[in-house]
């Protein structure tokens, strides 16, 4: 749906020049949901103003449903434009105008004919629950109910992609929660590819199927968002997928426990699977679960264990055989002979 070939964004004035987005190309498949990662200045905003031409790239290529959007001017490349719609973190829907008026404007921009135009916004904004504000003013919304207006008014157009620019960044924990389910629902039901720009991990675990990294204005990292956490390549993909999968042991526990340390991860469907507890029916050795977690990634689970394994060196060396066999991650954090 979305490639985006070797994509370079250079900001130049006679005192500085800034690139803010260094040879990136990308592919976006239909349907999907694709998160794209980063601290601040990472270029993220950049790369998503360059997918509907609002920057317009350097160098590199854009191409959006088949078309080649820097080909495109004037009149062809405003009605391209409407294929993607867009959503921001601050929103930006017009004080004085009702959330029917603010939905409304777009159909008119497109030259939509009002009776249309009425039916139209009445379903879009059942569709994103808010049919009972329709004469209200943005002033007397949640911060919530004007992120559904401003993507009732994004998706007024039957666009076929919609950028989300940090959509959910002034949001509480819960009001994100619910932002997020629409847009699964709005993919799933319309088929819509989403692009979404964070800086939060979270919002990748709960609906990107595939994400990138990026840093300095390149992707470091990029691939399905499961094999992201389960096996993060960069140092900076680790720090983001740490701030999700918090698994340090306190340094406490670290010091006192006497057995050896292994780290296990649990992929998909090995989740339900008694690994663990056939490699102690199997071994001379004992088994302390010291911490443990399930993540759900876009709902597929992962889970990491932290284990203390006592026991004979020789008994001990066979057990994490064992485990190492069974299953694809096992790490020993520490060893400790007697
Ligand atoms: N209009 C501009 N003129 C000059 N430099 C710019 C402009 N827009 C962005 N930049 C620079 O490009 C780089 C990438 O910025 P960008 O806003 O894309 O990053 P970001 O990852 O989206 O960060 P944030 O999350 O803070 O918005 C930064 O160094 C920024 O200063």
């Amino acid at each position: 749906m979305i490639t985006l070939e070797s994509i370079e964004k250079v900001y130049e004035s006679k005192s500085s020049r800034v690139v803010g987005v260094d040879n990136v190309s990308l592919s976006i498949e239909k349907g999907e949901i694709y998160g794209i990662v980063g601290y601040s200045g990472a270029g993220k905003s950049t790369l998503l103003r360059c997918i509907n031409i609002l920057e317009r790239p350097t160098s590199g290529k854009v191409i959006v449903d088949g078309v080649d959007l820097l080909e495109l001017s004037g009149k062809r490349l405003r009605e391209a434009r409407q294929s993607i719609g867009m959503i921001f973190q601050g929103f930006y829907l017009v004080s004085s105008k009702t959330v029917f008026e603010n939905v409304a404007f777009a159909l008119k921009a497109a030259g939509v004919d009002r009776a249309k135009r009425e039916e139209r916004v009445l379903e879009l904004l059942s569709l994103v629950g808010l049919a009972d504000k329709a004469n209200q003013y943005p002033s007397q919304l949640s911060g919530g109910q004007k992120q559904r207006v401003s993507i009732a008014r994004a998706l007024a157009n039957s666009p076929k992609v919609l950028l989300c620019d940090e959509a959910t960044s002034a949001l509480d924990p819960s009001t994100t929660k619910s932002i997020l389910s629409l847009l699964k629902k709005i993919n799933d039901e319309l088929g819509i590819t989403i692009v979404i720009i964070t800086h939060e991990m979270e919002i990748v675990k709960e609906v990107c199927d595939r994400c990138a990294v990026m840093q300095d204005g390149k992707v470091v990292e990029e691939g399905p968002s499961y094999e992201i956490f389960a096996n993060p390549k960069e140092d900076l993909t680790k720090e983001f997928i740490q701030t999700v999968l918090d698994f340090q042991l306190p340094a406490k526990l670290l010091e006192n426990c006497s057995g050896t340390l292994v780290r296990l991860q649990f992929r998909g469907e090995q989740a339900g699977e008694s690994v663990v507890s056939d490699m102690l029916q199997n071994h001379k050795v004992k088994g302390n679960i010291l911490h443990g977690k399930v993540e759900y990634i876009r709902e597929k689970p992962l889970g990491i264990f932290i284990m203390e394994v006592i026991g004979e060196q020789v008994e001990i060396q066979r057990a994490i055989s064992y485990l190492q066999d069974r299953l694809k991650q096992v790490e020993v954090i520490k060893h400790v002979s007697k």
